[in-house]
């Protein structure tokens, strides 16, 4: 049994899939993501107190699409599905899906009644949804009634109170339905009866527990600790529940800022009380580099040094150890790979993708499910130093994916003159803070200058900082034009072999943070 009342949500390959798990743990219910090949016996394992069927690309015709064990509808755990989820369970409950009307954005929501999944709605008033769907539904499955309606849609809502099972047509999880919170939390509290008891603090014990029962009374334990917060985060849980079995790794890869591998040795050493090796491994990831010019297989062969240099410095340090663990997030998961779902994989993050299929460690990843935001609020509850959790996020490739095309150590060099000028002026005008993430990028482009009469023809560094929440969305920071104006003066004086700085204002989507 669970301390805490958990919801699954089982992904059809929605772009808002992560959006319907933040707002339930905004409602303090936990729940996870999974992918819909789970079978019913799988889910009756897992205890869920109701389960999310989310929306996705596909339509309930095509041929291949990602479908459902039926037997999870007859489970007796309530169910809601979203858009293609709710086509889903009207296809396999015997009601026609219809074809070819397709709505997106805004809509009008009217409910039949105030009770149920509706709970606190006025018929007599619409409030704004919003959709996105081509297929849709005109009758609802045998047992099932009409909930709620829009001008053009005869089904916008549909359940069988009995069964516990609901469909929407439309995205309750998106900020533009504007009433869509209150829909969840009706589903969540009056029809599963979670309680709204997952909180940091829960997280914290109940994760504990789970690494101790993962690796035992007598496995050693190595960490790879970038100084970041998610390392951070991971290493000190993983502390409280295996203690002096875990040694901390960090690897200076020849890829990191000016100035972080002692900066991260000094803070660590001060406040973790965690045993800490560090490794100078530069050589070994600048050689696998070599000639390598393709993003994704850049990121693959530093994923592939990385564990080398883990198991190498394990067998060194005479550690034993059989697990490793990272501080992957929910993001990294899902960007890298296809989650046995339908969605696609925008890039390889080096801790998941770039992974070497015949590793020697087990992987304990406590914080696999979590967003940024929630790892900061646990490392908050743990007690960590603000120096690690309110840093800006900086990925295991490092360098190694700012320097665009391949890399060399002159451009490292460059870069990172470069990049700690841009962060020093953005900390002296007081923005670090406000901003999410910020970094220079080397472009492999060369441009024409005049510097003291003479001609130039050197390179461009790109400046990005974005805001975020999560890091799955960003939108460009803007930035103050002195600000800017400073640091560029600063780079173009001060950096030998740059004459231009270019701003990037590009959101995400479509472009993304890093730029490789
Ligand atoms: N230089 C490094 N040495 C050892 N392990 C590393 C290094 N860089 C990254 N890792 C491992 O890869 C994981 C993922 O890196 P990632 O950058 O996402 O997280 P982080 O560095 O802990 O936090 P942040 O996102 O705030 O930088 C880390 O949690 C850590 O386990
Ligand atoms: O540890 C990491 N290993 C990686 O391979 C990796 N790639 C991107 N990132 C970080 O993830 C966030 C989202 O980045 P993108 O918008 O570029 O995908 C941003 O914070 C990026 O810095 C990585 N972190
Ligand atoms: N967003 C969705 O879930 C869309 C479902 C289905 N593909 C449709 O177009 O109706
Ligand atoms: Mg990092």
């Amino acid at each position: 049994m669970h301390d805490h009342d958990r919801v699954l949500i089982l992904d059809f390959g929605s772009q808002y899939t992560q959006l319907i798990a933040r707002r339930i743990r905004e409602e303090r219910v936990y729940c996870e993501i999974h992918p819909p090949t789970r079978d019913v016996e799988w889910v009756r394992e897992w205890g869920a107190s109701g389960i999310i069927l989310s929306g996705g690309p596909s339509s309930v015709y095509d041929e291949g699409v990602p479908t459902l064990d039926p037997a999870i509808l007859e489970l007796g755990v309530p169910i809601l599905g979203i858009c293609y989820g709710m086509q889903l369970v009207a296809h396999l409950g015997g009601a026609k899906v219809e074809r070819g009307k397709r709505e997106y954005g805004r809509a009008g929501l009217r409910v039949v009644e105030a009770s149920g999944l509706f709970d606190g709605f006025d018929p007599a008033e619409e409030s704004q949804i919003w959709c996105s769907h081509g297929d849709h539904v005109d009758t609802p499955p045998p047992g099932f009634r009409v909930l709620a309606s829009t001008s053009s849609l005869p089904v916008a809502a549909f359940g069988n109170e009995d069964l516990g099972i609901y469909g929407v047509q439309f995205h309750p999880e998106v900020a533009h339905s504007v009433r869509g919170e209150e829909v969840l939390s009706n589903f969540l509290f009056s029809i599963c009866h979670c309680s709204p008891s997952w909180t940091a603090g829960a997280f914290i014990d109940e994760s504990v527990a789970r690494i101790r029962a993962q690796v035992g009374d007598e496995a050693a334990v190595i960490c790879g600790l970038s100084g970041g917060v998610d390392s951070s985060v991971a290493a000190t849980l993983v502390h409280r529940a295996v203690g002096d079995r875990l040694t901390c790794i960090f690897v200076d890869n020849g890829l990191l800022r000016k100035g972080e591998r002692e900066g991260v040795e000094r803070t660590f050493r001060k406040h973790m009380g965690i045993r800490l090796v560090v490794v100078d491994a530069a050589d070994r990831f600048l050689d696998a580099l070599e000639g390598v010019e393709d993003p994704e297989q850049k990121r693959k062969a530093i994923g592939g040094v990385f564990i080398d240099v883990f198991n190498q410095t394990a067998i060194d340090e005479g550690t034993g150890a059989t697990f490793l663990v990272q501080g992957t997030l929910y993001p990294d998961v899902i960007e890298s790979v296809s989650a046995g779902g339908p969605s696609v994989t925008i890039k390889t993050h080096h801790n998941v993708g770039g992974l070497p299929d015949d590793m020697p460690f087990d992987l304990v990843e406590p914080l696999r499910e979590l967003f940024k935001d929630e790892v900061r609020q646990v490392g908050r509850e743990l007690g960590l130093p603000e120096e690690f959790i309110g840093r800006h996020p900086f990925p295991g490739p490092g360098l190694g994916i700012r320097v665009l095309g391949e890399v060399h150590r002159e451009r490292l060099d460059t870069l990172r003159e470069a990049d700690a000028i841009y962060l020093e002026e953005i900390r002296e005008a007081g923005l670090y803070d406000e901003i999410w993430q910020a970094f220079a990028v080397l472009l492999p482009v060369r441009s024409v200058g005049v510097m003291g009469d003479a001609r130039t023809y050197d390179h461009v560094v790109a400046l990005r900082a974005v805001t975020s929440r999560d890091g799955m969305t960003a939108d460009w920071y803007p930035m103050p034009h002195e600000v800017l104006s400073r640091i560029s003066t600063r780079i173009i004086n001060e950096v030998d072999g740059v004459n231009r700085v270019a701003y990037d204002i590009s959101s995400k989507p479509p472009a993304t943070i890093e730029w490789e």
